[in-house]
């Protein structure tokens, strides 16, 4: 008998372009949103973007949170308890997206998103990234109900959060090789769909890399719609195995051992270039990923990212302790494997 069944939750309106911001108000109408709004953001966002959203929406309170933290999750629980919210509306960064995307689904209401970088592709992904003690949670939440990516808004921001995004992009690659690998050795369901759809995702934008430079609102189109693609794979999927892999492992390492030195996007994509050499060796696409960042500016070295040779290789040999998720990683490398890896690749 056949039994299989999915069940895809995806944003049902994606505004993506010059000046969308202004259409807020007309994107929320249209999903017959009742109820007060809780605008869920983070300070530098707050600033630069909270008036223009609070002025589209009907007596807003605001929950401002520093971090993506299960507290920080209590704090917007605690805010929304006095508000009593239909909605949330997550302005900023993937921290605020994140704590809102998980706070909206403790309370069981909507959220759209309101992205003010183009640093990561959780602006529609249907999870948050929490990190919690020694480890770090997937946690299963919604997709927004809508997004409303301002290309405007995101070409302003600071060029790294940029090539951030696309370093996040990149890192597809080595996710998807990873997520293989877990199938064919442990038998992890496997999305064909999402595969492809991420790694397509990562093609096309490597192959736009040209129009991709500081000062153009078009490379904040094309990394957008990347973003967008990139969070719909994960929805396929139903987790974030499209877009993370070893490389995303290291990444939330390094979080723990080098706090707040580089970006997240930017960890991954070094993270990247290490996991290409441990699937295929000397002669595999390590080069390539490699290239791509350079291209677009993103670090392709520890001292790129601002943290020490030793606190890369810590990073790489103890990244498989993260969380339960089979990667080329395994249970663990060596420390001389490590640095034979970060020699190699000249990421130290
Ligand atoms: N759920 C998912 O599927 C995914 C989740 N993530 C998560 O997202 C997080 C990384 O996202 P990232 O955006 O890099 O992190 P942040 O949200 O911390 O943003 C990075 C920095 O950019 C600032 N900022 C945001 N927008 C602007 C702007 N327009 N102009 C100037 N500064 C700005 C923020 O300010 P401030 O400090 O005030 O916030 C912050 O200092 C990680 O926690 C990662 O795990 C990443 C990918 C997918
Ligand atoms: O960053 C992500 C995808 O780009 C998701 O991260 P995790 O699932 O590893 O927390
Ligand atoms: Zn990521």
């Amino acid at each position: 008998m056949f039994e299989k069944s999915t069940w895809i939750t995806l944003p049902r309106n994606v505004l993506l372009g010059h000046g969308v911001l202004a259409d807020l108000g007309a994107a929320l109408d249209d999903l017959y949103l009742t109820g007060r709004p809780l605008v869920v953001t983070s300070p530098t966002p707050n600033e630069l973007a909270g008036d223009r959203v609070r002025a589209q929406l009907t007596d807003p309170e605001t929950a401002v949170v520093d971090d993506a933290s299960f507290s920080a999750v209590e704090e917007v629980v605690d805010v929304a308890e006095a508000v009593d919210p239909g909605y949330l509306v997550a302005l900023g960064g993937g921290k605020p997206i994140d704590t809102a995307k998980m706070a909206a689904h403790r309370l069981g209401v909507g959220f759209v998103s309101v992205p003010t970088a183009a640093s990561h592709d959780g602006i529609v992904s249907g999870r948050s990234s929490i990190p919690e003690g020694d480890t770090r949670h997937s946690v299963a939440a919604d997709p927004p109900l809508a997004v409303v990516a301002d290309t405007e808004l995101l070409a302003d921001a600071p060029w790294e959060l940029t090539t951030a995004g696309c370093a996040d992009i990149i890192s597809n690659y080595t996710a998807v090789k990873d997520w293989r690998l877990a199938r064919r050795l442990r038998n992890v369901e496997y999305s064909e769909y999402a595969g492809a759809l991420s790694e397509m995702t990562a093609e096309l934008l490597v192959a736009s890399a040209d129009s991709i430079k500081p000062g153009l609102e078009e490379s904040s189109w094309l990394v957008a719609k990347a973003l967008v693609s990139s969070g719909v794979a994960m929805s396929i999927a139903g987790s974030s195995r499209p877009a993370s892999g070893a490389e995303h492992l290291i990444s939330h390492q390094l979080d723990r051992i080098a706090p707040d030195k580089a970006l997240h996007g930017h960890q991954v994509g070094v993270g990247s270039i290490l996991t290409e050499y441990l699937h295929s060796g000397e002669d595999g696409e390590w080069r390539s990923i490699r290239d791509a960042l350079a291209s677009i500016d993103a670090p392709t070295t520890a001292a790129g990212l601002g943290i020490d040779d030793g606190e890369l290789i810590r990073a790489l040999t103890t990244a498989h302790e993260i969380r339960d998720r089979y990667t080329i990683l395994a249970g663990g490398i060596t420390e001389a494997a490590a640095i034979e890896v970060a020699t190699a690749t000249d990421v130290i």
